[in-house]
């Protein structure tokens, strides 16, 4: 096993709106970090984790980590996602000195099957210097202007929604790190700017983003949909 993962979980969760850290908001019970980090252990490709957690619950996440059975490193996370994938990174290749694989995995996306990090892993294992998961475009999309009038209508055979975990050589994760100036909305963004290729492999509806309490709703769904069939 090759991969080291890091798991961005710093984030407040202002757009779920409860007023806590949403790593830490459970499902059945259970924190959406604690099945994140399950998820990627249980895939079978990943040999240590690094979570970025708000710097007021390291102790915390850490614990409720240990307690879940669950080996992984907690870090304190920084203002925005890019920082605290930035500060896992520094901590992964302290600790991990001869990783070849990283991937960079939401632990708002706790529900993301195992087939498709084991994807991610085997397309980088196989020479790929970045991989994403990523889903066709099931809506028209259209760009606006500022007031919201419509502008274009892109092709959407050729755009994609984007998943994670993204995965990448270590070298060139670093590289991207090293030179990125302002955040970006995801890792890839940063190594597209080397100009090094990303590549796709098909991600899964169940890697959806918990972004909203709609979307918390239905993971809870899909969560008792697997447990009772
Ligand atoms: N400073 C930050 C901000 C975000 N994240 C993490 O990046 C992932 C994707 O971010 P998002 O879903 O936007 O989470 P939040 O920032 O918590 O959401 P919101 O923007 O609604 O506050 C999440 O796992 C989140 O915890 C992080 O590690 N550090
Ligand atoms: C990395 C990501 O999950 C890919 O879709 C996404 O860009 C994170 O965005 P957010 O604004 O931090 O939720």
């Amino acid at each position: 096993m090759t991969a080291v993962a890091l798991v961005p979980a710093a984030g407040q969760g202002v757009r779920l709106g409860l007023g806590t850290p949403k790593a830490l908001v459970p499902v059945h019970g259970t924190p959406l970090l604690t099945h994140a980090v399950r998820g990627l252990l249980d895939a079978g490709c990943v040999r240590h984790v690094v979570v970025a957690a708000p710097p007021a619950e390291v102790a915390a996440t850490a614990a409720l980590l240990a307690e879940a059975g669950l080996a992984a490193d907690v870090v304190p996370g920084g203002a925005d996602r890019t920082d605290s994938v930035r500060r896992a990174l520094r901590h992964a290749l302290t600790v991990v000195p001869d990783a070849r694989v990283v991937l960079v995995h939401d632990a708002a996306r706790a529900f993301t099957p195992p087939e498709v990090i084991q994807a991610v892993v085997a397309a980088v294992e196989a020479g790929a210097p970045a991989v994403i998961p990523v889903l066709p475009m099931a809506d028209t999309v259209k760009q606006v202007d500022g007031g919201g009038t419509v502008t274009a209508t892109p092709d959407r055979a050729a755009l994609r929604v984007v998943q994670t975990p993204q995965g990448f050589d270590v070298e060139v994760l670093t590289r991207a790190y090293a030179a990125a100036g302002d955040s970006a909305t995801d890792d890839a963004g940063l190594v597209e700017k080397l100009g090094v290729p990303v590549a796709t492999v098909m991600g899964h509806p169940c890697a959806m983003k918990i972004t909203t309490p709609f979307d918390l709703a239905i993971a809870e769904a899909v969560l008792c949909a697997k447990r009772n069939p």
